[in-house]
């Protein structure tokens, strides 16, 4: 039976999964957010696409409560977003964290210690999902298995909302397909929202439901993939409209 995260952790069954209501963010005078605002559902798989320097990263930081906004607000199924959060979701951020002096199997017994909500049946699935060596040392791992094994710390989690900053950055292509069929593999019950930052649009065209498209610190479009393919257009194309 499908498991219900966030009833289990007392979360607003009807309140959106992300919510963000006119975010401004200047870095040194610089506008890098201007009134960003958007609701995620529960459940669906959200795209957020845009080119470089767009803000995602910045967007994502504030969501996930490691910056402060200047104004607006963020909501994470109904709560403000920050520390209070912190168990309601699941981050892989743009640059790896993780440390380099442990092997996989020490950081996944030091992971499990730390996480509340960490689920070791699933860490030792995704270990052989994802053709990750227990017995690597993490700084030794190369840019691809390093992403492999930042992604299986995610959804090893069973927070609600999980949130991927480029998951294929550096990525080669069966590891990119494996990354991506993990990623099916949790969509399959619904319990979880997935919001995830890329460039790589081709390997998730088939997965998204939903697009928020952010240049220069804005909006430009927010798609409803269904009625998108309806009307004869891709995710791709429908980027290049916006971008090109
Ligand atoms: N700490 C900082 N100091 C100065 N500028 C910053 C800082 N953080 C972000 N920026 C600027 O904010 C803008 C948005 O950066 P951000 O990393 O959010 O974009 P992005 O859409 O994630 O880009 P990419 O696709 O290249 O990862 C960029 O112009 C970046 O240089």
């Amino acid at each position: 039976m499908p498991v219900n995260h966030n009833k289990d952790a007392g979360l607003s069954a009807k309140a959106p999964a992300v919510e963000c209501n006119n975010l401004k963010l200047k870095v040194k005078k610089k506008i890098i957010l201007d009134g960003i605002s958007f609701q995620i559902p529960q459940g669906s798989l959200t795209g957020l696409l845009g080119p470089n320097g767009a803000g995602k990263s910045s967007l994502l930081r504030i969501i996930s409560g490691l910056t402060a906004a200047d104004s607006g607000s963020a909501h994470i199924f109904g709560k403000p977003a920050g520390v209070q959060c912190l168990g309601e979701l699941s981050m892989l951020p743009d640059r790896s964290n993780l440390p380099g002096w442990l092997t996989v199997r020490e950081w996944l017994g030091f992971a499990g210690g730390i996480y509340p909500d960490w689920d070791e049946a699933k860490a030792q699935e995704l270990l052989r999902e994802l053709s990750v060596s227990p017995e690597s040392q993490i700084s030794a791992m190369s840019r691809g298995e390093e992403a492999r094994l930042q992604l299986l710390t995610c959804l090893s989690r069973q927070a609600p909302l999980v949130i991927l900053d480029e998951p294929f950055t550096g990525v080669d292509l069966i590891s990119r397909e494996r990354i991506a069929s993990a990623v099916v593999g949790e969509l399959a019950d619904g319990a979880r929202t997935f919001l995830i930052a890329t460039h790589d649009i081709r390997e998730m065209e088939l997965l998204f439901d939903r697009l928020i498209l952010i240049g220069e610190g804005q909006i430009q479009s927010i798609e409803d993939v269904e009625l998108l393919r309806q009307s004869g257009k891709s995710v791709e194309s429908r980027y290049r409209e916006v971008f090109a």
